[in-house]
C-alpha cells in the first residue's frame, strides 16, 4: 500500500506525561503540517491544546473529560478532536517516534505484533520513554486497526557509526552477543538538522559539525559529512550532558556504590539517576531552564554552569573525534530558546576558534540562523529541529 497525494499522515510523539500528535497531508513533495497538538499532564490534571499551522490556537489547555486519567483517555479525546477538523478524510498511515531501536531496528518498520514485543524487550533501556512508545500504538491498533503505523527510531542515524564509537570497554561479547553498546538517540532531529544543513552551510554539510541537541533530554552528535559518527548518549538515554532530570555521564563505580553500601535497590537507583538527577537534583528547584534562570539561588547557577560546563567538554571530545569542526549547530528547547546558554557555551569554546555575534545571538526566531562573527572559524547556527516532519517522512517512505 501506499499513501496517495492528499492523504493524512499523523505523527505521535509520546511521553510518560504527554503526547504530542502532528497532522500531515501528503503532496507531491513534503507533507504539509496542518494541525499540531498535545495533551498533557495526563495522569494528574489532562489538558488538551491544538493549534493549526500557523501556530494560531484552537484548543487552549482545554481539560480532557473523564475520570481515567491515562494515554487511552487522552488518545481518545485527541482522536476525536482530529476526527472532527478531518472531516471524514482518511488517516492513510501513523507514524511514532520510537526512542531505542535495540539492535534489531536501525530503519523505520511496520509495526506488527511481533514487532511490538520486540520494542517491549527494550523497555529496561528506556525506563522513560519505552513503555510510553509502545502504549499508545497499541490503543491506535484498537482505535484504528486498518491504519498502518509505522515505528521511526532515535537510535537509527547513529546506526552506522564506526565501531570504535560504539563500544564500551567491556568485554568484546557483552557488545556482540548482549548488544550491550553505545546507540546514541534524538536521531530524528540530527536527521533533520543533516538534511537542512546542505541549504544553511555547504562546507558544514560536506564536513564537520557539532550539533548540540538541548532540550528536556539533551545529546551532543558529531557528523561527518552530514552522517553520524559519535554522539554523547550510549546505551541509555542517560549518558552524556546532564538533562532535566537525568544525571548524564557518571562513574558506573557511583551505581556501584549506591547498591551496595547505600543499600538502595535497582528501582530506587533508576529514579536517581532518571528522574531525580541533572538540572533538578543539582538546583534543588526545577528541570526546566526558564525557572533556573528566573532564580537568583546558587545553586540554580550551578547546575547551569555544570550544564554548560558539559556542552563545552563534549564539544572537545567531539571535534577530537571528527578531526576538528567546521560548524556547531543548537537546537531543541535550550538550544533554540536560550541566548544565556548558547553565550557562556560559545564564550568557553573560543580556544576552538568560536566567536559568537551577540546581537545575532539575541535574535528570537523560529526560522534557522547564523549566530557567529564573521570573522569565527567555526560556523554557529541555531536551526529549530523538527522530528515530526522526519517521522511523517519516514512514516510514507516505509508504507510507500
Ligand atoms: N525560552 C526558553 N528559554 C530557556 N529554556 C527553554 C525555553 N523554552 C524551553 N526551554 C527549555 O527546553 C526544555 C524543553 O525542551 P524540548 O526540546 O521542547 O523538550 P522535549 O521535546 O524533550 O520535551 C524545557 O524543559 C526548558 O528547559
Ligand atoms: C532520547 C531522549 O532523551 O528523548 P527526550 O529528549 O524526548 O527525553
Ligand atoms: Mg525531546
Amino acid at each position: 500500500m501506499t499513501t496517495k497525494q492528499n492523504e493524512l499522515i499523523l505523527v505521535i510523539n509520546a511521553g510518560s506525561s504527554s503526547i504530542k500528535f502532528s497532522l500531515f497531508e501528503n503532496s507531491a513533495a513534503d507533507p504539509v503540517l496542518l494541525y499540531k497538538g498535545l495533551a498533557e499532564g495526563i495522569y494528574v490534571d489532562p489538558k488538551f491544546t491544538a493549534k493549526d499551522a500557523s501556530d494560531a490556537k484552537l484548543v487552549s489547555a482545554e481539560a480532557i473529560p473523564g475520570s481515567a486519567k491515562n494515554h487511552d483517555e487522552a488518545l481518545r479525546h485527541m482522536l476525536a478532536w482530529i476526527n472532527g477538523v478531518i472531516n471524514g478524510r482518511k488517516i492513510a498511515v501513523i507514524g511514532h517516534r520510537v526512542v531505542h531501536g535495540g539492535t534489531k531496528f536501525s530503519q523505520p518498520v511496520v509495526v506488527t505484533a511481533e514487532v511490538v514485543s520486540e520494542l517491549e524487550k527494550l523497555i529496561p533501556l528506556a525506563p522513560l520513554h519505552e513503555p510510553h512508545n509502545i502504549t499508545p500504538i497499541k490503543i491506535l491498533q484498537g482505535l484504528l486497526p486498518d491504519v498502518p503505523q509505522v515505528a521511526c527510531f532515535d537510535t537509527a542515524f547513529h546506526a552506522n557509526q564506526p565501531e570504535l564509537n560504539q563500544l564500551y570497554g567491556l568485554p568484546y561479547e557483552f557488545s556482540q552477543q548482549e548488544g550491550i553498546r553505545r546507540y546514541g538517540f534524538h536521531g530524528l532531529s540530527y536527521e533533520y538538522i543533516a538534511s537542512v544543513l546542505p541549504q544553511i552551510d555547504a562546507r558544514a554539510a560536506e564536513g564537520r559539525t557539532v550539533v548540540c541537541h538541548l532540550g528536556n533530554g539533551s545529546s551532543m552528535a558529531a557528523l561527518q559529512a552530514c552522517k553520524g559518527i559519535a554522539s554523547t548518549m550510549g546505551f541509555t538515554a542517560l549518558e552524556g550532558l546532564p538533562m532535566g532530570t537525568r544525571t548524564g555521564s557518571i562513574d558506573a563505580g557511583v551505581v556501584l556504590h549506591l547498591l551496595n553500601h547505600l543499600k538502595m535497590d535497582a528501582k530506587q537507583i533508576e529514579d536517581l539517576l532518571y528522574k531525580k538527577s541533572g538540572l533538578l537534583g543539582m538546583s534543588g528547584i526545577s528541570s526546566d531552564m526558564r525557572d533556573l534562570e528566573a532564580s537568583d539561588s546558587p545553586r540554580a547557577k550551578l547546575a547551569i554552569d555544570y550544564f554548560v560546563s558539559r556542552i563545552v567538554r563534549e564539544t572537545g571530545s567531539l571535534a577530537a573525534a571528527l578531526q576538528g569542526i567546521d560548524a556547531l549547530v543548537f537546537t531543541a528547547g535550550i538550544g533554540e530558546n536560550d541566548a544565556l546558554t548558547r553565550a557562556a557555551v560559545c564564550a568557553q569554546l573560543g580556544w576552538l576558534g568560536v566567536i559568537v555575534d551577540p546581537a545575532a545571538n539575541a535574535v528570537r526566531s523560529g526560522e534557522p540562523r547564523r549566530i557567529s562573527a564573521e570573522d569565527s572559524k567555526v560556523a554557529v547556527y541555531v536551526i529549530p529541529t523538527n522530528e515530526e516532519l522526519m517521522i511523517a517522512r519516514q512514516a510514507n517512505t516505509c508504507v510507500a
